[in-house]
């Protein structure tokens, strides 16, 4: 049988328990027990969550291996209860099966919303966010005084108070899409969801996820009939989709479902903001722990930003130490540390193993960023380390897979690396920034699908006149 093959001939795996397999071993942080665990069984693990096969992937090898060489192969993903529960049946783009109703959703985010032109076309939006956050932050300071701010909230004040107040729902959306559901895993535990609370807690997130949406594409086609004739007006995401809902653009209608499931992961909430703060957010604790890097960004910021008062993209190109502060965070706190789990659709190689179809695979990026194998120093934060380097994040280079790659590989990554890169620009040409005390910063993370900074950071800003 399939299974007795891949026990033959996968890597010796840890000892599991009867009934949940090696659940118990997975911890409140996952990527970081898996990556325990890798050191001593190998880069390819075979695990059971449950009675069901996972295979975790902790080398630059296996990861080329199946987001390239067998990329098709490996572009399913694995059922989630609860991504259906949260949208309307896995409608949305990253959780959807593999097939033509994902082919579809991922080519109208790609071709509509992400396209370059599109890109182009909020940057206005994206400016105006980020100039509000800054115009936040000098406010709080008036004049020259230094004043202390968590930047966490900065951050959110780069969206609108309408969203602010989902956060807390957003923030319970990313653990519960991050939970191990016992459910998936061993089916006839099911009921335990019940005891537990999780069925609760996920009710309650679909409820009020459901009305909140429906309450942003109300609100929306309410401000598009009246500025019908502002043609040239800025959109955004929600502004698109029911812009192409028709299906005179795309060819084929998207049913109100579809529409829904694709506002939350895609617009500015989930998918889209939450992992881009998370990343700007470690790239903050990284240079305030670094003070000796801080300084030297805020040179080539100031340098480069000479006799301009607004730092714009266009101004982006030519900051590198920027680029390669952003990669080196990026390498040691990927926003997603497991990428999203992918299953196999049919019997494939791996390496040197044979593994059956429907079989669940999770890569892990934490662990492929800190492997000595490819990194020096791995666990030091150098961004120097990129400045000769070609490395980039777009999926190429294995060795860092902050965004995933292939065919499921995030289509979101230009994106979001033009919002860190004006951000960081603009906050580091703005302000002198520190930590409050001499004490290092607490390092604890929260798990979940993207995992944060557990305590909020701290930081005295001081504005500097440019
Ligand atoms: C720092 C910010 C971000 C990070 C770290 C990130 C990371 C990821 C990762 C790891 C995946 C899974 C890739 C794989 O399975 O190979 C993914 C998928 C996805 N991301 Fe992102 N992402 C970010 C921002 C965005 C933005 C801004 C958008 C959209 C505006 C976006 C939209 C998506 C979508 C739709 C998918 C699902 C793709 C599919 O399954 O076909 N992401 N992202």
């Amino acid at each position: 049988s399939p299974s007795n093959n891949q026990k033959r001939l996968l890597s010796p795996s840890p000892t599991k328990l009867p009934i949940i397999g090696n659940l118990h071993q997975l911890g409140s942080l996952p990527h970081r027990s898996l990556h325990k665990l890798s050191k001593k069984y190998g880069p390819l693990m075979l695990l059971h969550f449950g009675s069901k096969p996972v295979i975790v992937a902790s080398s630059v090898d296996a990861a080329r291996n199946i987001m390239k060489t067998h990329d098709l192969v490996w572009s399913n993903r694995p059922k989630s209860s609860i991504a259906d529960r949260l949208f309307y049946g896995s409608k949305d783009v990253a959780f959807s099966p593999y097939g033509e109703y994902w082919r579809q959703i991922r080519s109208v985010t790609v071709l509509h919303l992400l396209s370059n032109k599109r890109v182009q076309s909020y940057r206005r939006v994206r400016e105006e966010e980020i100039l509000n956050m800054i115009d936040k932050i000098r406010q709080q300071c008036d004049s020259s005084n230094s004043v202390v701010i968590d930047l966490r909230d900065e951050g959110h004040t780069m969206k609108g108070e309408s969203e602010i107040a989902v956060k807390a729902l957003i923030e319970e959306l990313l653990i519960l899409i991050g939970t191990f559901n016992i459910g998936d895993f061993i089916p006839w535990l099911k009921w335990l969801n019940k005891i537990n609370g999780l069925n609760t807690r996920v009710n309650k997130v679909a409820k009020d996820l459901d009305a909140f949406i429906e309450s942003v594409i109300e609100e929306r086609m309410i401000r598009n009939k009246k500025a019908e004739c502002s043609a040239g007006e800025a959109k955004d995401f929600v502004g698109v989709l029911l812009e192409i809902q028709n299906g005179k653009e795309t060819g084929f209608p998207l049913q109100r479902d579809s529409l829904k499931a694709l506002v939350p992961s895609l617009d500015a909430f989930v998918a889209a903001t939450e992992s881009t703060y998370t990343a700007l957010e470690w790239i903050m604790t990284e240079l305030l722990r670094h003070p000796r890097v801080l300084k030297k960004l805020q040179d080539e910021v100031r340098e480069l930003a000479q006799g301009i008062t607004e730092i714009t993209e266009d101004d982006l190109g030519s900051m590198q130490y920027l680029k390669a502060v952003i990669k080196e965070t990026l390498r040691l706190h990927p926003p997603a540390p497991l990428l999203i789990p992918r299953e196999s659709m049919e019997d494939v190689k791996l390496l040197d193993y044979h593994i059956p179809a429907k079989t669940q695979v999770i890569i892990n990026a934490w662990a492929i960023g800190r492997d000595p194998l490819s990194w020096d120093d791995p666990e030091e934060y150098r961004p120097e380390r990129f400045l000769n380097s070609d490395i980039d994040v777009k999926g190429l280079n294995f060795e860092l897979i902050p965004f995933g790659a292939g065919r499921r590989g995030c289509p979101g990554t230009g994106f979001a690396i033009v919002v860190i890169e004006l951000a960081l620009a603009k906050i580091v040409h703005n302000f002198n920034l520190a930590l409050p005390n001499e004490e290092d910063l607490d390092m604890t993370e929260c798990h979940g699908l993207t995992v944060s900074r557990k305590s909020p950071l701290l930081a005295v800003a001081t504005p500097c006149s440019t």
